[in-house]
Formats: C-alpha cells, sequence, structure tokens
C-alpha cells in the first residue's frame, strides 16, 4: 500500500500511467529540454504585435513600482508618527496611500484588456498557420494519425495556450518585476533582514524543481492522452453503424474507459504533485516571516533599525513571496500551454508535400496522354517488397484504361501517384510528354477528376456539393450537368430540389443517387483525365443503368483510368492493365488478353464469366 503511495515519487511519472493509452517508448525527460525552444518560437508569434506588448510590459513595470510604493510610504508614515509627527499631515499619506493603490489597480486592469487583445490575435494567427499547414501535409500524414487526434491540436491544445497567453504571461511577468523590485528595495533598506529571508530561497528553488520534474512530463502526457482519447472519440463515433451492426457497444465503452482513465491518472497526478507547490511556498513563507520578525524585533529594541524600516520590511517580505506563490500557482497552466504549443509546433514541423520544383509550369490546356515508364513505388522505404515494381504503359489522349487484378495488387496505389499523392521511387510518369513533377500539383490535379466508390460528399445543398467540381459554375451550368450525369431526374423529384440540404458526409440520399451527384461534380470540372473507382457494391438495376450512362457521357473524349470490377467496362476498355503482386504482367484489349492465355483470361474465365457485376477479389 505505502509502495503504491509512493509511486509517483520516485519516478518523474506512475508507471501505471506510462503503460497506459498507446505510443510506447516514451521520452517525456528528453523532450523536457525542448521547453525554450517552444517558448522561443510562441516568443515570435507574439513579437509581431511588439509596440502593443512593449506597453503593456512599460504598464506593468508602472504598476509594479506602484506596488512597491505603498509599503515604503506605509513605513514612511510610522516612522513620522512615531517621532511625533513632525508637522506632517497624515492625511496626505493616506491619500497617497489610496492614489498609489487605485493606480496600479486602473492600470493593471488596462493592461490586462491589451494583453487580452494581443494573445487572441497571436493565438488566431497560430490556428491559421497550424490549418494551413494541414493542408499542406502530405497524405501519409494522415494515414498515421486519428483525425480526433489531430483535431485535438486545433482545439485543446491551441486552446492551452490561448488562457496562458489571456492571463498567465503578464502575471508571471509582473510577479518576476515585483520580485526583482522588492529584493532591490529590500537590499537598501536591510542587508541582514534581506539575507534572513533568503534563508528560504534555496529550498523554495530544490522543491519547485523537485516538483516540476515530475509533473511537466505528466502535463505533456495528459495532452497526449487527450489527443489519442479524442481520436478514439471522432474514430467510434464516425463508425457507429459498424459497431451497432457488429454489437461492439460494450467494448468501445470499455475501451474509451480504458483511455478517459489514463487521462484521469495522468491529470490527477499532474495536478495533485504540482498542488504542493503552493503549500511548500506557503510554509517556506511562513518560515521567512517569523525569522525577520524575530530577528528585526530584536534588532528593533538593540534600536540598529527603526520600526518603521521593520514594519515595511515584513510588508515586502511577504510581497516577496506573493510573487513566488504566484507564480507557483501559475505553473500548471504554463506546463499545460507549453505542452500544447509543443504539439501545435510539431505539427508545424511537419514536412510538407515535397514542393513544386522551381522551374515547374502551369499547364493550361491538356491532350491527356500518360505514360509510366519504369515507375518503381513503395509506401514504406524500409519495406523490403515495391508496392508498384517496373510499371511502364502508355494511355492515348480519349482512351479508357481498365486496371484489373485481385486485391492488393496495387490498383489503387497506381492511380495515388498519377494524382502525385505520392511520388515513384523511380522512373517518371508523363503528361503530354512532360514529367509530372515539372507540372504543378495544383494544374495537375485541375486537370484530373476523379468518381470514387464512396465519393465525398458535404454537408450543403445539392447544387453547392454539384458545383464543388467548378466553383464559378452558373447555376444553369450545374443542371445542365446534373442532367448529362442522369441526376437531374431524381433531384427534381425531391421536395427542395437541388436545394436540398445534405447532412454529414452526404447523408439522406442513396448511395447510387450520391454516385450520380459525383458523376455530375466530375462533368461539371470537365477534366482531361478522370479516375473513376467503379462501385462493387451493388446498386439497383435502374439506377446502375443510369450511372453506366453517366459515365459513358462523361469519359467520352476524356483519358480515363477506371479501376474496373464490371466486365461490361472492362470489354469496353482500349487498353486493359493487368496488375499482380504489384507488376504489371499482361497489358492490351480484351480480345488480346484472351488470345494470349495468361492471367488475364484465367481471371476471365475462373471469374467474370460466371457474373456480370463481380471481379471475384
Ligand atoms: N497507405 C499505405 N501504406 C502502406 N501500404 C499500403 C498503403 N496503401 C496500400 N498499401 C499496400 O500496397 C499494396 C497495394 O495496395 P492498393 O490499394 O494499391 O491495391 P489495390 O489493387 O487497389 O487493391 P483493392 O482492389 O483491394 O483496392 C497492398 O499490399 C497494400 O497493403
Amino acid at each position: 500500500m505505502l509502495k503504491a503511495l509512493l509511486e509517483p515519487f520516485r519516478h518523474p511519472y506512475p508507471r501505471s500511467v506510462i503503460d497506459q493509452g498507446g505510443g510506447g517508448g516514451r521520452k517525456p525527460k528528453a523532450k523536457a529540454k525542448n521547453w525554450s525552444g517552444t517558448l522561443g518560437r510562441l516568443w515570435q508569434y507574439l513579437a509581431k504585435r511588439k509596440a502593443k506588448l512593449a506597453l503593456v510590459l512599460l504598464m506593468v513595470v508602472f504598476s509594479s513600482g506602484l506596488a512597491l510604493l505603498g509599503p515604503y510610504l506605509l513605513g514612511v508614515a510610522v516612522d513620522d508618527y512615531l517621532e511625533g509627527g513632525g508637522g506632517r499631515p497624515w492625511v496626505l499619506f493616506l491619500t497617497g496611500l489610496g492614489l498609489v493603490y487605485a493606480g496600479s489597480s486602473l492600470i493593471s486592469w488596462l493592461q490586462n484588456i491589451w494583453m487580452i487583445e494581443i494573445a487572441q490575435e497571436t493565438v488566431y494567427r497560430l490556428r491559421g498557420d497550424l490549418f494551413s499547414k494541414l493542408h499542406r501535409l502530405p497524405i501519409p500524414f494522415y494515414g498515421k494519425r486519428q483525425q480526433g487526434e489531430i483535431m485535438s491540436r486545433v482545439t485543446n491544445d491551441i486552446e492551452n495556450v490561448s488562457s496562458t497567453l489571456n492571463s498567465s504571461a503578464i502575471q508571471i511577468f509582473s510577479s518576476v518585476l515585483t520580485l526583482a523590485g522588492t529584493v532591490t528595495v529590500m537590499l537598501l533598506l536591510s542587508p541582514l533582514l534581506t539575507l534572513l529571508t533568503f534563508l528560504v530561497v534555496p529550498l523554495m528553488a530544490l522543491g519547485m524543481r523537485w516538483i516540476t520534474r515530475r509533473t511537466g512530463p505528466l502535463y505533456k502526457q495528459r495532452q497526449r492522452d487527450l489527443g489519442h482519447l479524442n481520436g478514439y472519440i471522432e474514430e467510434t463515433l464516425s463508425g457507429q453503424r459498424i459497431i451497432k451492426a457488429f454489437s461492439q457497444e460494450e467494448r468501445v465503452i470499455r475501451e474509451f474507459r480504458e483511455r478517459n482513465d489514463a487521462i484521469r491518472q495522468s491529470g490527477f497526478w499532474a495536478q495533485t504533485i504540482s498542488g504542493f507547490i503552493p503549500k511548500l511556498m506557503n510554509a517556506l513563507n511562513n518560515l521567512s516571516f517569523a525569522l525577520v520578525a524575530g530577528i528585526g524585533g530584536v534588532l528593533a529594541i538593540r534600536g540598529t533599525v527603526t520600526i518603521g524600516v521593520i514594519i515595511v520590511f515584513v510588508e515586502y517580505a511577504r510581497q516577496f513571496t506573493r510573487p513566488l506563490n504566484d507564480l507557483a500557482n501559475q505553473w500548471n497552466t504554463l506546463l499545460s500551454a507549453i505542452a500544447g504549443a509543443e504539439r501545435v509546433f510539431e505539427v508545424l514541423d511537419e514536412e510538407e508535400e515535397s514542393g513544386d520544383e522551381r522551374e515547374a509550369v502551369t499547364l493550361e490546356r491538356v491532350k491527356g496522354e500518360v505514360a509510366f515508364e519504369g515507375v518503381t513505388f513503395s509506401y514504406d522505404e524500409e519495406d523490403a517488397g515495391d508496392t508498384l515494381e517496373d510499371i511502364t504503359f502508355k494511355a492515348k489522349p480519349g482512351e479508357m484504361v481498365a486496371l484489373v487484378g485481385p486485391t492488393g495488387a496495387g490498383k489503387t496505389t497506381l492511380i495515388q501517384l498519377l494524382s502525385r499523392f505520392y511520388d515513384p521511387d523511380k522512373g517518371v510518369i508523363t503528361l503530354d510528354g512532360r514529367d509530372i513533377t515539372a507540372i504543378t500539383r495544383d494544374s495537375l490535379r485541375s486537370h484530373m477528376a476523379f468518381v470514387l466508390q464512396d465519393s465525398f460528399l458535404f454537408q450543403g445543398t445539392i447544387r453547392e456539393n454539384i458545383r464543388f467540381g467548378r466553383l464559378d459554375a452558373t447555376d444553369a451550368e450545374v443542371e445542365e450537368a446534373a442532367k448529362l450525369a442522369n441526376a437531374h431526374s431524381f433531384i427534381d423529384r425531391l421536395a427542395d430540389g437541388y436545394d436540398k440540404r445534405l447532412g454529414v458526409g452526404g447523408e439522406g440520399i442513396s448511395q447510387g443517387q450520391k454516385q450520380l451527384l459525383a458523376i455530375a461534380r466530375a462533368i461539371l470540372a470537365d477534366p482531361s483525365i478522370l479516375v473513376l473507382d467503379e462501385a462493387t457494391s451493388s446498386i439497383d438495376t435502374v439506377t446502375e443503368i443510369k450511372i453506366q450512362e453517366g459515365l459513358q457521357r462523361l469519359m467520352q473524349g476524356r483519358t480515363s483510368f477506371v479501376i474496373a470490377h464490371r466486365l461490361n467496362t472492362i470489354r469496353q476498355a482500349d487498353k486493359i492493365l493487368v496488375l499482380r503482386e504489384g507488376r504489371l504482367i499482361e497489358q492490351g484489349d480484351h480480345d488480346s488478353l484472351l488470345r494470349q492465355g495468361g492471367f488475364y483470361s484465367e481471371l476471365y474465365q475462373g471469374h467474370f464469366e460466371d457474373s456480370e457485376t463481380g471481379q471475384g477479389r
């Protein structure tokens, strides 16, 4: 029992906390050294409002100075009274004292408002940079993280930075200043008494160091655990249907409880251990107070110092420990903010999509001739096998290319390389004879459109969703595209027509209807190159025919790459690329491939012949 209680005090953080919540091998100690770097970077953001910040800091200096003046006036008043008044009116001192305190309050009120303004602007910029950065990061970044975890950085972590900048930053600065000022005045008044007050300082420093070495990693861990929890919440909410369908609610709740518990533990220990700081300060405070009062009293009796000096000193000794107490209290928020800022900067430091080469051009018009020459690619550099190996083929403008092959053969990967979500390790991909890495990504992608199996639709009206293909399209053009895609008739039957609002991810219409909208969106985009991932799920025959018709119209005059599952589509293809385990083993049209009697003909005989709708994955 005792061993368990002492656990957190022996390790920088409890074992139970280290072992929970994923992401093993954490080394918070090493990271803790980056704090000065994190603060430095935060300062770069703050420094954008240097002038106002300087004004605020000046006000802090002024208000701290006024606060220092108070006790001094009090001491002068007491000595004056004890010396018989000397004709100086008491009222004057009291009025002076009142003005000093009122002025100090007014100035701190103003400085607070301005600091909030600076803090809000800083966080506004930080949040903006983070969001833009997220949109410049390559696809693999998202593959490695849960969305909720990323969300947590944009929301929770930024919020932590915000609340600290709002209130704690000024308080910390003001405390440091008050501390420096108080110490100076104390030294001037009585070096001996100052020394007595200072006796407790090494103890305070040691105590603070001991505590923060334990809490720092815990605050960081809490932020990390919170990120994991948010990731888990996001994933389980978006996977609600599957969780319910497989009756996994209990398991999900149990796992949530474990993750929630990890946060409870890291939060509990971080708060509990930091909670010692004010207690420790208070105890040491009282000790220094007793020393100053006791020894100061003796000195006063002996006549070495005046009673006024003792009163001023006691007052300053209290002022000296107050900023220390404030610092101790602000420590929690500061640690939490540093942990948050570190996580934000971590994302800001991520490598972006490799930049467009300096000579990269923007293509206005493209014919649509695509060629792969000896393209080799692997997702994982350390992985032994290549996902795609030495792929070479050519697609002429307007040709329809069908990609076939068993699951995991590399069909999707080939498309991802063409859209430059990844770049090949070896070989080149050309568009109209030009290496695609010499074309800006924006321009390359503007000539391509995608109709995928689960075409993503946004929350918004049907009209807005189609217009996503080309933002400057008129209403008439949107309707024209919908007509060509065979989507118009179903939209027309809806009560709100084109103004019907779709829910998250296009909720509110059927799977087939979503496909029709995706086709309309692609028609509106009018791309030279088209990527289609044929739906494998069965859609009713009428919708299916409509989709096929829409696709036929969409493909006319465009180079199309179709990850094909239907025999009809494959048969119509000008060129079929047969992939197997990352290699392009056969290419040609349906008849010539059948004549070859190779893998395609095996696939055809084994699977396609049985059914018109399955590829027999
Ligand atoms: N993001 C990724 N990171 C690492 N490996 C990946 C990634 N995506 C796919 N792979 C691997 O690359 C290989 C090819 O996958 P790809 O998705 O291209 O196959 P596919 O032919 O499109 O399969 P399917 O027909 O099932 O969609 C597979 O072995 C897969 O496990």
